[in-house]
């Protein structure tokens, strides 16, 4: 069953046709990834799909419901939230305090949210650091927090963008158990990455995007081996010289 289905979606600014016509469908209780080169499209479409951007075509079907175009919280509300490649917590706020605000989405009441936030810190590895401000956190501690808070809201589906991105090797291991314990959770996990590492290790199936265009799409071996995905990242007849290269050595 399909959680998310987006249809031929699309948004320019100007004269960038930052998304062009991408349809997909995320499967109910996947871990899929979205990768692409820079500047390919793929925040647009996070903010396409959770309404932080309003598509020029398309539509955005989740959990059975049109949500094309509608503003962030009434999705979130819905189970649909995305966290930022920058993060930005309330840097003088405690820990609690921060992932409390996601909380606050599902629990009216600001104890039943403080006491929903200690559930989530330990989710994501913050339980010793639940009294800190958030302006002392590394910035492994920002990006965990940023996790937190999205799921500190309750979501069905969490769009995770780039939240490896700063961290180095370790902090990445140290990382991809927490993302894995999340969709095991039962939480649908779409994530936008470029360290590749993470999403051989992660996701079930990849979807690339290149100028705004899904070009590909797959299990993390097939893309990664796919010419126009290769082209993509590295340029045109990169395919074509590695194939040579490969041939001339044997
Ligand atoms: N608000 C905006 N106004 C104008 N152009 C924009 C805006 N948002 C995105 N773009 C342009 O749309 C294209 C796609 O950008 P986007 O940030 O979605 O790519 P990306 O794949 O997320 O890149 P990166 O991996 O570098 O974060 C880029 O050319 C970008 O400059």
């Amino acid at each position: 069953m399909s959680l998310l289905t987006v249809s031929h979606l699309s948004r320019s600014f100007g004269g960038v046709k930052a998304v062009q016509d991408v349809s997909m469908s995320i499967p109910l209780g996947s871990l899929t990834a979205l990768i692409g080169p820079n500047g390919a499209g793929k925040t647009t479409l996070f903010s396409l799909i959770s309404g932080f951007t309003t598509p020029d075509t398309g539509t955005v079907i989740f959990d059975g419901k049109d949500i094309t175009g509608q503003a962030p919280h009434l999705s979130a509300k819905l189970g649909l939230t995305r966290t930022f490649q920058i993060v930005q917590p309330f840097a003088a706020q405690t820990v609690r305090e921060n992932i409390a605000v996601g909380a606050h989405l599902q629990h009216a009441r600001r104890v039943d949210a403080l006491h929903a936030a200690e559930t989530v810190a330990e989710r994501v590895g913050l339980a010793s650091q639940l009294d800190k401000p958030a302006k002392d956190l590394t910035v492994a501690g920002r990006k965990r927090l940023e996790l937190a808070r999205a799921l500190a809201t309750q979501p069905k589906l969490l769009l995770l963008d780039e939240v490896l991105a700063g961290l180095n090797p370790q902090e990445i291991q140290d990382m991809l158990p927490v993302v894995r314990g999340i969709a095991e959770s039962g939480v649908t996990v779409l994530l936008i990455e470029h360290v590749m590492q993470a999403v051989m290790n992660l996701a079930q199936h990849v979807w690339v995007l290149a100028q705004g265009q899904l070009i590909a799409e797959g299990s993390p071996e097939s893309v990664t081996q796919d010419p126009q995905v290769i082209e993509a990242y590295l340029g045109q007849g990169t395919a074509a010289r590695l194939r040579k290269a490969k041939q001339d050595s044997v």
